[in-house]
């Protein structure tokens, strides 16, 4: 028995610290949360392997009590049952250790030093409504089953009693029948209602959880492209993902967890009082200092715990970035130094780690003592009452059970407080994002009809600095016009603002002052789905395909295209040979990215995508400066067929691509500093002219 007694508590700890050595901290610290929100974090465990030598004890205690056993016998049955309350004590221990576990969790994943938004009650309303009626059936649900909770220590009292007046087999089994079956329909109900809150709750979580994904992915695809440069992609896919699933978790944690737990406390320290009050007074006086206890020793466990997590997570950003980089570490030899920097890494997280075991194991073995300690006088001050018959075995045995709710719901309300913080922290970061409109919508304002754009540009006096770098202008007083069926093309030193002529043009941002016309209409006035969708085509030195077929990458373009259109458009990229040549042809799935083409064969795939939706006006952002010779002179050969009748913006640093454009200017610090054509331009002798002795020299 003392075996069983010890090997309860350990159990519930270890399974709170001990986790596989491959997972992420941020891994771990989520399967210790979910330990702890599955509820298996030890108090159940812990419960259910304490009953079977409960239910023995509870079955003796009152008999022994009866025939007034000396001390030693009585000691023997508080052996018995005392693995409940030590089960239980130690559950509630381990509850505040994994309380730590949560903590660390947070530690992961909040940013340190954002602002965390408002929790949005209003938005969240209106994801729940739709679901009111499921979840007011799940609420009374939740509610029944925990007033049964309350119900069944007294029943088991009565049924107790019974078993302990009637000792003739005969006489027994006709007496305890009826209590026997009113526990066992009340088992039944509760056991019902538990499974329909449950099942409720989490139809309605999904429902929720599906609903704000979609809608949070639908507003974070249309915001503008400065939304992007402010945040990160994996913050966005975390609130995507992690926060929503959060969220979730703890809304339906509150509902079933909290709404049960706080029933059942009221409803058990009530039955408590009215069966003894003498004995509830211990439990309310020993509690706090269980719990303060747990919470001091907790506390030093959680620093140790904190540092072997940031150990961890070490040791993986070191794996990550060698394995993520595989190819630079494999072509400077680097592996035996990126071998030992993780094995240190790894060395100290495992010697922080058995640290933290060694004090795990201590604080176990001291709360077994007093917890020990507890149970032995709380049957010892029950005996006592049942000797000077203040309450009778049933009340007892009730007690125990009233008792072991107590502390497990107890235990649950703690674990849930932190829970229901970091839900809504976790909620208010999806809602936060999903209440910002985008400031350039996607779908207002004109269009013009196709048929009569001639695709005449000008950019008027334009001004812009980028929305993250507010006080460095980009482009100042910037005047450029691209007449209609002409190309232009912009050249100049790196970082003086090329792209961010054609980000202006796309209206991937708004310019800070002027304007940009085309036909003479201000391209603010127009619908930019329109615009991107059927006007402009923008093909840029590092083109992203999607790990879909080739055939799927140009439709991008225009979804509504037919496959003879694809080949068109793929034939006129110079692409529809290559792609031909795949034994898979236009079905040819490129993977991530389109990690299995080569550079030029991308790119001539994203002309093509380009190219399908037939646009007026054309961006080439630096097209080929990617590419090696031949694939340069290819996809040249390709751009040269696809400006032909189109208002076209060329951007290139090799100036041998852009010699025959219409017009050539160059930008310096944000403006224009010369204009004019090639020939033009060479006469000149400025800056055009210096950059090709320059290019013609390095031999570009
Ligand atoms: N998204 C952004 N947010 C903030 N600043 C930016 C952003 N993109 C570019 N810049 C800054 O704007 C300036 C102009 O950049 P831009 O890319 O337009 O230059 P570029 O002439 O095209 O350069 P390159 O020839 O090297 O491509 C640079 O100083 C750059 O640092």
């Amino acid at each position: 028995m003392l075996l069983r007694l010890l090997s309860l508590r350990p159990c519930g700890g270890w399974r709170c610290f001990t986790r596989p050595p491959a997972q992420s901290p941020l891994a771990v610290a989520r399967s210790w949360a979910s330990h702890v929100r599955s509820g298996s974090s030890g108090a159940p465990a812990a419960g259910r392997l304490a009953q079977p030598s409960f239910w023995a004890g509870a079955r003796l205690l009152p008999r022994c009590l009866r025939r007034r056993l000396r001390p030693t016998g009585r000691l023997a049955v508080a052996a018995l049952a005392a693995p409940a309350l030590v089960g239980l004590g130690a559950a509630f221990c381990t509850r505040v250790l994994c309380q730590d576990a949560q903590r660390i969790e947070v530690i992961c994943v909040a940013p340190p030093v954002e602002k965390e938004p408002d929790f949005n009650w209003a938005m969240f309303w209106t994801f729940l409504s739709p679901q009111f009626l499921a979840l007011t059936a799940a609420v009374l649900f939740a509610l029944g089953a925990a007033l049964l909770n309350v119900q069944i220590p007294l029943l088991l009292g009565k049924l107790v009693n019974v078993v302990a007046q009637h000792m003739r087999v005969s006489e027994y089994l006709r007496t305890v029948r009826e209590p026997a079956i009113r526990l066992l329909s009340i088992y039944g109900l509760q056991g019902a209602l538990t499974f329909g809150y449950i099942l409720l709750l989490s139809w309605i979580g999904e429902k929720v959880a599906n609903s704000m994904r979609k809608q949070l992915f639908a507003s974070l695809i249309r915001k503008e492209i400065a939304f992007f440069d402010a945040n990160q992609t994996g913050q966005l896919v975390n609130r995507l993902t992690a926060d929503i699933q959060e969220f979730k978790s703890s809304f339906k944690l509150v509902i079933s967890q909290g709404l049960r737990s706080l029933t059942q406390t009221v409803g058990c320290f009530v039955s408590l009082y009215m069966i003894s009050p003498k004995l509830t007074g211990l439990l309310v006086v020993v509690m706090p200092f269980l719990v303060g206890a747990g919470a001091f020793i907790g506390s030093s466990l959680r620093k140790l715990s904190r540092q072997a997590q940031e150990q961890v997570a070490k040791g993986t950003a070191v794996a990550d970035e060698a394995l993520g980089n595989v190819r630079t570490v494999r072509a400077f030899a680097m592996e035996p130094k990126e071998i030992e920097q993780y094995s240190a890494e790894v060395d100290q997280s495992s010697r922080l780690n058995m640290k933290l075991g060694m004090g795990i194991a201590f604080f176990q073995g001291l709360s077994n003592v007093a917890l020990n300690c507890i149970v032995l006088g709380t049957i010892f001050v029950g005996g006592s009452l049942m000797a000077g018959e203040e309450i009778t075995p049933g009340d007892l045995m009730s007690f125990l059970v009233s008792s072991q709710t107590v502390q497990r719901s107890m235990a649950s309300m703690s674990i849930l407080f932190g829970q229901v913080l970091r839900g809504m922290s976790a909620g208010a970061r999806v809602f936060e994002f999903m209440s910002l409109a985008p400031e350039t919508p996607l779908c207002e304002r004109e269009e013009l009809a196709c048929s009569m754009l001639s695709g005449h540009i000008e950019f008027q006096d334009v001004t812009f600095s980028y929305p993250t770098r507010k006080t460095f202008p980009v482009l100042k007083n910037f005047n450029l016009t691209i007449p209609a069926n002409k190309t232009v093309a912009i050249v100049g030193q790196s970082g003086g603002g090329k792209s961010t002529v054609a980000a202006l043009l796309e209206r991937f941002y708004e310019p800070t002052e002027g304007g940009i016309f085309l036909d003479g209409r201000d391209i603010c006035t127009l619908d930019p789905t329109w615009l991107r969708g059927e006007i402009i085509g923008f093909i840029n030195q590092e083109p992203v395909l999607f790990s879909t077929s080739i055939l799927e990458n140009i439709r991008f373009g225009r979804p509504c295209a037919s496959e003879a259109e694809i080949h068109a458009a793929a034939r006129l990229a110079n692409a529809d040979e290559f792609i031909r040549s795949f034994p898979d042809g236009y079905n040819t799935v490129v993977g991530e990215r389109g990690v299995t083409l080569s550079g030029g064969q991308k790119q001539r795939v994203a002309i093509a995508r380009a190219l399908i939706k037939n646009p007026k006006i054309l961006i080439l952002d630096e097209a080929t400066s990617a590419l090696d010779a031949e694939s340069e002179h290819v996809v040249q050969e390709a751009l040269d067929r696809a400006v032909a009748g189109r208002t076209v913006l060329v951007i290139a640093h090799r100036l041998s691509t852009v010699k025959d454009a219409d017009l050539i200017v160059v930008l310096s610090k944000g403006q224009v500093a010369e204009a004019g054509t090639h020939a033009e331009l060479l006469r000149k002798g400025g800056i055009y002219a210096e950059l090709i002795r320059r290019q013609t020299k390095d031999g570009v």
